[in-house]
């Protein structure tokens, strides 16, 4: 991909590692129904969401601001690995939860001012398998598709959200639940 630094790492956790992890947040995190507002109207967005981070963050995504709680013992675990393996600092992750086929991420860049000029972000995936598409914003004819399964890690690096936007979309089949993580460091 020209204007982008992404690297796809397919066995980043074991299959018996991801599933414990998937088992363990999909138990413990404290999954929220989040609205957005669209159109003038307030509506349930295709997922479910929360958000870790250290004390004294606060963070504005999709149009919300989000307060954080505290870092679960298995979060944190994985955050110091992708520290190590990256050699960049993470003071957040935020947790998806796709249910079914019908959830979905929308066409976007992360690149809230928070997140600085040129973010890294780890995005973990545990469950069910989904395609991720790319885009590039001045260049429609530039794409390119992913299939992320349980256990890879998508690193997204230096002009990659500047260039190009991605997405999740939804899938006509009856599909298992995924958790996606995506490790940000917030300014
Ligand atoms: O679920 C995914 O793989 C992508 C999530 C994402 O793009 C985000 O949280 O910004
Ligand atoms: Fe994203």
């Amino acid at each position: 991909m020209p204007d982008a630094e992404v690297y796809l790492l397919k066995e980043f956790l074991s299959g018996p590692a991801a599933e414990a992890l998937f088992a363990v947040l999909e138990a413990k995190a404290a999954w929220k129904q989040e609205k957005i507002k669209l159109f003038g109207k307030q509506i349930d967005q295709p997922r479910l969401t929360v958000w870790y981070a250290d004390a004294g963050k606060a963070y504005t995504y999709s149009g919300l601001t989000w307060e954080p709680l505290p870092w679960l013992p298995e979060l944190s675990e994985v955050r110091k690995n992708l520290e190590s393996l990256t050699g960049t600092f993470f003071n957040s992750v935020l947790l998806n939860l796709y249910r079914h086929g019908q959830d979905s991420m929308g066409w976007h860049s992360d690149d809230e001012p928070e997140l600085g000029q040129n973010p890294t972000i780890a995005s973990l995936t545990l469950g069910q398998e989904r395609s991720f598409h790319f885009r590039h914003r001045t260049q429609p004819e530039l794409k390119h598709k992913l299939i992320l399964p349980s256990g890879s890690l998508l690193l997204m690096a230096s002009e990659t959200q500047h260039h190009w936007q991605h997405q999740v979309p939804k899938s006509a089949k009856p599909l298992e639940p995924r958790i996606n993580l995506t490790f940000r460091f917030i300014e």
